[in-house]
């Protein structure tokens, strides 16, 4: 909803341009103007386009699911490695009726997943090419699984209901990201904590290029990455910037992954993990960098200004924070936030997408001065904002 939305309880008064949009609505929802416009020649590429797009969203679903059965194979991998196939070599692969294989090739390649090659053989299209080799985005489609499971019923979901219904056997996303369903995180025992760190150790360079690609990190001394996982972006960091102390905080379990990924790539001289809750422990003090990734659209408003207050108070005088997420509201990625990002955490149990301008606000209110967002190459990965403390 806008921000100047009137509150609920408020009966809004009518405005101006709502006689006019009734009037547009009738017609668009009209099936004698539809019937007209896809004839006359003027509009009638409007009419296609509409449809189209209409098209796409009755049927994404399945369009994920093909994509997710061409990365449970591996196809884009295999591809990439070996080059054009047949359908027969594939099915024989997959221990799969020949008919069926080709029904899956004939369908990623209409998505443009896939091509039709020389010899009868598919290959990689141009968008199933980005996703060939890439881990974190194999373990990203992989892990949709569980939020499938939760959108089974959105209404249930959206009337408060976040568990999975019973006849899906498997967990939705409030089982997987633990930490948002509990306020005593630090007990959570370590093994409902490894899946989600993999998943965001694998997906971490989808994070870490835009981010470092923005800012560069030399200029900074001591980095605080604050929720930041199993060391992913921390080693990244440190390599990036060979200059830099690097420290990580994050829930006890999750610290001592880090610590030995640190130590298996030899970087336990330079960084070092903490355990504990952001919300109830003190965060080491004294970085001059502190980067929160993918945290702060975790949380609700009251939490998130806990956070930011307590990263200001962690803070050199003068010290900067890079915050980096996926934002509300970025053009020409509209869609990933309030609609993917807003059932995302939804389904999760805590926290919202937020855009810049909200950012703003709560980075204002926590004490943070000089906000400015920084251009990411691919905001739909990621999207930066620097702010800083008073001197
Ligand atoms: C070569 C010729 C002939 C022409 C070239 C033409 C040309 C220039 C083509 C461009 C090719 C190119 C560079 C393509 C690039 C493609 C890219 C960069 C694709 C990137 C895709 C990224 C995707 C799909 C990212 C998806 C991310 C997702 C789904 C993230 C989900 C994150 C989650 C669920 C996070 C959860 C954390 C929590 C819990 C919310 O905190
Ligand atoms: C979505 S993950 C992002 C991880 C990492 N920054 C990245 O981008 O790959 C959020 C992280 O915040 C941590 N976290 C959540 N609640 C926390 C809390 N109360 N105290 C400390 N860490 C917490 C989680 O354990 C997890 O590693």
């Amino acid at each position: 909803m806008p921000a100047t939305s009137p509150p609920a309880a408020v009966a809004p008064a009518a405005h101006w341009s709502d006689g006019l949009l009734a009037w547009r609505d009738r017609l668009l929802g009209s099936a004698r103007f539809r019937h007209w416009a896809q004839a006359f020649p003027l509009t009638r590429w409007i009419a296609r386009r509409r449809a189209a797009e209409v098209f796409d969203l009755v049927a994404g679903f399945v369009y994920s699911q093909v994509l997710l059965a061409c990365v449970q194979l591996r196809l884009f991998d295999l591809l990439l490695a070996e080059g054009p196939q047949t359908a027969a070599a594939l099915a024989a692969r997959w221990q799969m009726p020949l008919a069926h294989a080709e029904r899956l090739l004939r369908a990623a390649v209409a998505l443009r997943l896939l091509q039709h090659r020389a010899y009868g053989r598919v290959g990689l299209g141009p968008l199933g090419a980005p996703l060939a080799g890439d881990a974190g985005l194999a373990a990203m489609v992989e892990h949709h699984a569980a939020f499938y499971r939760d959108l089974a019923d959105p209404l249930a979901l959206l009337r408060g209901d976040t568990g999975v219904p019973a006849a899906l056997p498997g967990g939705g996303l409030a089982d997987y990201w633990p930490y948002a369903g509990t306020d005593a995180p630090h007990a959570l025992p370590p093994e409902r904590l490894a899946a989600y760190s993999a998943l965001m150790a694998a997906s971490q360079p989808l994070v870490a290029e835009q981010v470092l690609q923005a800012y560069p990190l030399h200029r900074h001394r001591r980095l605080l990455d604050v929720g930041g996982g199993n060391g992913a972006f921390a080693c990244r960091a440190a390599q990036a910037a060979p200059g830099l102390q690097v420290q990580v905080f994050d829930l006890p379990g999750v610290a001592a992954l880090a610590q030995q990924r640190f130590a298996q790539a030899g970087l336990a001289g330079r960084c070092s993990a903490v355990g504990g809750d952001f919300f109830q422990d003190a965060l080491p003090v004294g970085a001059d960098l502190v980067t929160l990734l993918r945290v702060v659209h975790d949380h609700d408003d009251d939490r998130v200004l806990r956070l930011l207050s307590a990263v200001r108070r962690a803070l050199v005088p003068g010290g900067c924070l890079l915050l980096a997420e996926p934002l509300a509201d970025t053009p020409g990625a509209e869609r990933m936030g309030h609609a993917y990002f807003g059932f995302y955490l939804l389904a999760m149990g805590r926290g919202e997408p937020r855009s810049e301008a909200r950012l703003r606000e709560l980075l204002a209110e926590a004490g943070f001065i000089q906000v400015q967002r920084l251009a990411t190459a691919v905001p739909l990965q990621a999207s930066a904002v620097l702010a800083k403390t008073p001197e």
